[in-house]
Parts: structure tokens; C-alpha cells; sequence
């Protein structure tokens, strides 16, 4: 029989407690211990030790994980990915950087069709192959648990295409994806000016064979000035719930369409982006629920003022954090950056960033029975940061101090310094 795993010689821990999102004054109350231990059984915590407690174990009872001077925290969740696609953009990046903007780059046909097109000539094998190098990648930055959208095909077969290589991932384990269609991300060209007929082909003829191999858990749509329209997005949205669908939305990014309102009157489990949503939008979302997933590395790569997380929080909303990880907008999944970001220009505190990038973004996915603390009966899935405290996230910014991350009790990543031995 497996032994259980005993996680040793921490320097310390730090994590959110609960299930349910946190906002305001509690989006900042964490738990840190000093010198604690946990046990891992059955991948699951079975249990979290003080010092004193861990003092009185027998540690060959356990497979020991060695965790001298290290930090431990939950395992991070990206709530917001568009994680298949075909090809890259960066020479969109570069136009980007001589003054085009994205909306204008997307007007000319570039942008998220540039992505539609890369995709739909990309075989089945190498979507998979690319997408488990970018899972790979997360994972040593210590995500265990990301969410997925399709959204560049926007017909029938590439839009499966994308939903069963996420499928197929999920099933390899590496780290957890829960599954978001989102073939309403942009109007194909040939459905231009008719953008409800392509949402109803989207609900008629695609959704059933989503739902009948049961290829996505949530449905989203790019809710935006030349994109899809509130009264659009409102309608499919509430046929795509109908279908037993739960409901997310690109909401108020580029422009304050009343996204973010319309989030609050479908009861969306998320509402993403938001840099220019209205107090009153906002509002409206704390009042229903609604989880404010801001992507700060969208907003650092489009050169855009950043969402004002600090404010959402003091409004009592539970923000969480997303990377956004796509091949326009942001081509990244670096948790260091986000974290640094998070803190300097959205002014989050360093605990309010650790709750974001746990509990509340496994909250906005659906997760926070399973994921996103350190307690007994959770999910194993966590990270040990190279670092005596959670505080070295923003503050050593930009750096990947993920040196194991853990997911259901198994080790997926481990930082290896061996190729260095030759200097030591
Ligand atoms: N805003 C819409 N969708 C993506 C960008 C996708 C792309 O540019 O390929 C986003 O969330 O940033
Ligand atoms: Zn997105």
C-alpha cells in the first residue's frame, strides 16, 4: 500500500480557510503558520501540523516530502485561459508596439481570426502536443488547476477539436482543467451583421454535441462594443443555461457596455476583465454573487489601465486573479508577474493576492469545495515557494520561486538545481 506523504521542515504555510469566496475585509484574512507539517493521504490533506504536533511523529511511518525553509501554499487556480490554439501572434505584438490597438488589429482581420484560421489547420495531435507544453509550463509555476475556453474555431468541428484536446489533457492529469466553451468569442465573417443567427447556430447545432460527450461545464461570450452586444450576449447566455450550462462572461473591457450588469442579472459565476465596469455594474454584481476574475497581464500587455482591483475589494467584492493565457493578448502564465501586478498596480495587499489566486479563483470555476486552502479534507494540491514567507511573491517580483508544485498528493514539478552541481 502507498505510504502516506509527510511534507517536512517547512519554513512556513499560508493559506485562505473556507469554501466560499472572500471580499472585502476577508479577502485579506489569511493563516500563516510558522515551522508546521503537513500529511497527505489518499490525495487529499489529512492533516495539518504545528510544530509541536509535528514534533511527535514518526517520520518513517511517511514518505517525506522535504520542504527546508520553504514556503507552502495552495496550489495556484487560473480561472481564465484561452489554453488551445493553433500557431502564435507576435508579430500582432510587435504592430501592437508601434502604435496599433488591439480592436483596430482585430477590425483589419488579424487578432482572434488570425487564431481561428492557425487553429483550424492545426491537427488534433498537435494542439495536444503544443497544449501539454503550456500545461507543463503552469505547472512549474505551481498552477494545479486551470480553466480552459475553445473559442477559435467558431464552427462545429474545430470548436470539438479544441474541447476534446482539453479532454484528453484532463484525462493525462497533469494538472486540472475544467472545460468553458466559448464559441462566441468574435463573428466569423460570414455571419457579420447577423451575430444572433450565429448564436443560435452555435446553441442549435454545436452545444448539443457539447453536452452529449460533455466536452464543457461552463459557456462564455465576449460581451463587447463591435463584438456581441448586451442584448445578444443576454439571450444566448440564457439559452446556453437553459441547456445546464453555468454561465461566464467576457464583460466591460475595452468599453463600459454593462457587462458587468448583465453578469449580475444572469447570475454568471464570473464576470472577467472589467477595466472599465461601472460602480453601478459592479454593485449590481456584489449583490448577485458574482465573482470579479481581473486579468492584470492583459492589461499589461495591451497597455491598459489596470481593473481597480483595491476598489472591487473595499466595494466587498471577492476578486480573483486569471492570466488570461491566449496568443493575442497575453502570452504569458506567469504567476510571478500577475502577483507583482496584482499588488503594485492594482494595489492588492500580498494576503489579498494569495487569496485571489486561490480560493477565489477556485470559487469562480466552481472549485472552492475542493480547492484553493490548506485544510483537511481538500484536495492535495499545493505549492512549495523557494521562500520563508507568502510575502516573497510580489516582493521578489517577477521571479518563478515555484520549486515543487503537488497535485492530488503527487509530485508533477520539482525545480531541479542538479544541472548547477558542477559549480557547487
Ligand atoms: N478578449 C477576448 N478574448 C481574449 C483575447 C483572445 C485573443 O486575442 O486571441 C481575452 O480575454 O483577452
Ligand atoms: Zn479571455
Amino acid at each position: 500500500m502507498e505510504k502516506d506523504k509527510l511534507i517536512y521542515g517547512l519554513a512556513s504555510l499560508a493559506t485562505p480557510l473556507g469554501n466560499t469566496p472572500k471580499g472585502g475585509s476577508e479577502q485579506g484574512r489569511i493563516v500563516e503558520m510558522i515551522r508546521p507539517s503537513v500529511i497527505l493521504s489518499g490525495g487529499k490533506i489529512s492533516r495539518v501540523l504545528s510544530e509541536s504536533e509535528a514534533g511527535m511523529l514518526e517520520t518513517g511511518d511517511y514518505e517525506v516530502i522535504d520542504g527546508t525553509g520553504m514556503t507552502l501554499l495552495p496550489g495556484f487556480v487560473d480561472p481564465h485561459t484561452h489554453l488551445v490554439f493553433g500557431g502564435t501572434r507576435e508579430e500582432e505584438f510587435s504592430m501592437r508596439l508601434r502604435g496599433e490597438s488591439y480592436m483596430e488589429i482585430m477590425k483589419k482581420g488579424g487578432g482572434i481570426a488570425s487564431s481561428v484560421a492557425k487553429t483550424k489547420g492545426a491537427s488534433f495531435e498537435d494542439l495536444l502536443a503544443t497544449t501539454r507544453k503550456h500545461l507543463m509550463g503552469m505547472a512549474s509555476h505551481g498552477i494545479t488547476t486551470v480553466e480552459a475556453k475553445s473559442g477559435y474555431g467558431l464552427d462545429k468541428e474545430t470548436e470539438l477539436k479544441q474541447l476534446r484536446v482539453v479532454k484528453k489533457l484532463n484525462d493525462e492529469g497533469i494538472i486540472e482543467i475544467v472545460s468553458t466553451f466559448m464559441g462566441a468569442h468574435s463573428v466569423p465573417p460570414e455571419y457579420k451583421g447577423r451575430e444572433s443567427d450565429f448564436l443560435d447556430m452555435l446553441i442549435e447545432d454545436v452545444l448539443p454535441s457539447v453536452k452529449e460527450e460533455d466536452l464543457a461545464e461552463f459557456c462564455d461570450i465576449f460581451c463587447e462594443k463591435g463584438v456581441f452586444s448586451v442584448e445578444d450576449s443576454r439571450e444566448y447566455l440564457k439559452k446556453c443555461n437553459d441547456m445546464g450550462f453555468r454561465l461566464k462572461l467576457h464583460a466591460d473591457e475595452m468599453s463600459d457596455l454593462g457587462g458587468a450588469y448583465l453578469a449580475a442579472e444572469i447570475k454568471a459565476i464570473s464576470a472577467d476583465h472589467l477595466l472599465k465596469a461601472s460602480e453601478k455594474g459592479l454593485q449590481a454584481m456584489k449583490e448577485a454573487g458574482v465573482i470579479p476574475v481581473l486579468l492584470p497581464l492583459t492589461a499589461f500587455s495591451l497597455k491598459e489601465e489596470y481593473a481597480d482591483g483595491r476598489w472591487m475589494i473595499d466595494m466587498g467584492l471577492p476578486v480573483a486573479l486569471g492570466t488570461d493565457f491566449n496568443p493575442g493578448s497575453s502570452y504569458s502564465y506567469s504567476i510571478p508577474l500577475m502577483a507583482a501586478l496584482a499588488c503594485l498596480q492594482m494595489r492588492l495587499t500580498p494576503e489579498e493576492m494569495l487569496t485571489a489566486l486561490t480560493l477565489n479563483s477556485a470559487c469562480a470555476i466552481g472549485r472552492g469545495e475542493r480547492k484553493g486552502t490548506i485544510e483537511e479534507g481538500k484536495d492535495a494540491d499545493l505549492v512549495l515557494i523557494d521562500a520563508s514567507s507568502y510575502r516573497f511573491l510580489p516582493y521578489h517580483f517577477g521571479v518563478n520561486q515555484a520549486a515543487m508544485t503537488i497535485k492530488a498528493g503527487k509530485v508533477i514539478y520539482t525545480r531541479s538545481d542538479d544541472r548547477w552541481k558542477h559549480m557547487m
